[in-house]
């Protein structure tokens, strides 16, 4: 049995049907990255799994546990599966220190004292003790980014969802990011991600899924979807994605 496992999953916005019977399952301390063209998805099923979206029809299921329609306990929910955004959606009123430590303490009943050294302890992994004190404002978008990852580790999550991490970043405060999430991937974490960063999903996803107009086009290595794709679509969007330089 696979950790997640997402069945004929369909959610449309009004008349336009945006996931149309999505199947797909990723596997503990799997890397799983979604591809895929503006629009064809990516984030939309991103959110249904943490139940920031209602689904149409379909069932996700984490660990057999069934975890979406009426009656799923979403704090719980989200204990277990973290999502961290392309726009890192720090609190911007707290130092940084408190966005780490204020969900664990308040959600997971940890000590203010605790949870603080949860915090420092994360910040410190990622070089960003001395920024304890600062507010999100005062740091560069790759050290708000990496602030709101590890803030999402700071709930233990057994899962977490990247929602295109590195979009809303200048192209050399990428690099400091993508390094945490592949050490992160080393450390065994279950992550799928949303990415537009070709090289990166080639480097660090255990599979590639590409997704087109809301349906799995393909799914499988990265050296099979990067080097030999099979479906007609895939091989369109690589080209487009090679002649524009980003693979
Ligand atoms: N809250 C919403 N209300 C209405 N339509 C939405 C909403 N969110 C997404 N959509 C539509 O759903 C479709 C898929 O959007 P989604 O953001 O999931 O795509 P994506 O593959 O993540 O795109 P990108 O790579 O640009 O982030 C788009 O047509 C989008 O306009």
């Amino acid at each position: 049995m696979a950790f997640l496992e997402i069945e004929n999953l369909h959610k449309s916005y009004g008349g336009n049907a945006v996931l149309r019977g999505i199947d797909l399952s990723v596997n503990q301390h799997e890397v799983l990255c979604l591809i895929g063209a503006s629009g064809s998805g990516k984030s939309t099923l991103l959110r249904c799994i943490n139940a920031l979206e209602t689904i149409d029809e379909g069932e996700i299921r984490l660990d057999g546990d069934g975890i979406s329609g009426p009656g799923v306990d979403v704090n719980k929910l989200r204990e277990h599966i973290g999502i961290v955004f392309q726009n890192f959606n720090l609190f911007p009123n707290m130092t940084v220190l408190r966005n780490i430590a204020v969900a664990p303490e308040m959600l997971l009943g940890l000590s203010r004292d605790q949870a603080n050294e949860r915090a420092l302890g994360l910040l410190e992994r990622i070089g960003l003790a001395d920024k304890a004190n600062a507010h999100p404002d005062q740091l560069s978008g790759g050290q708000q980014q990496r602030a709101a990852i590890v803030r999402s580790l700071a709930m233990e999550p057994r899962m977490l969802l990247l929602d295109e991490i590195t979009s809303a970043l200048d192209p050399e405060l990428v690099s400091e990011v993508l390094s945490l999430v592949r050490e992160l991937a080393g450390d065994g974490m279950t992550m799928l991600l949303a990415t537009h960063e070709m090289n990166f999903a080639r480097e660090v996803s255990n599979r590639v899924c590409f997704l087109h107009q809301g349906t799995i086009c393909e799914i499988g290595t990265p050296e099979q979807i990067f080097t030999a794709p099979e479906h007609p679509r895939t091989q369109e969007f690589l080209r487009s994605i090679i002649a524009a330089g980003r693979l």
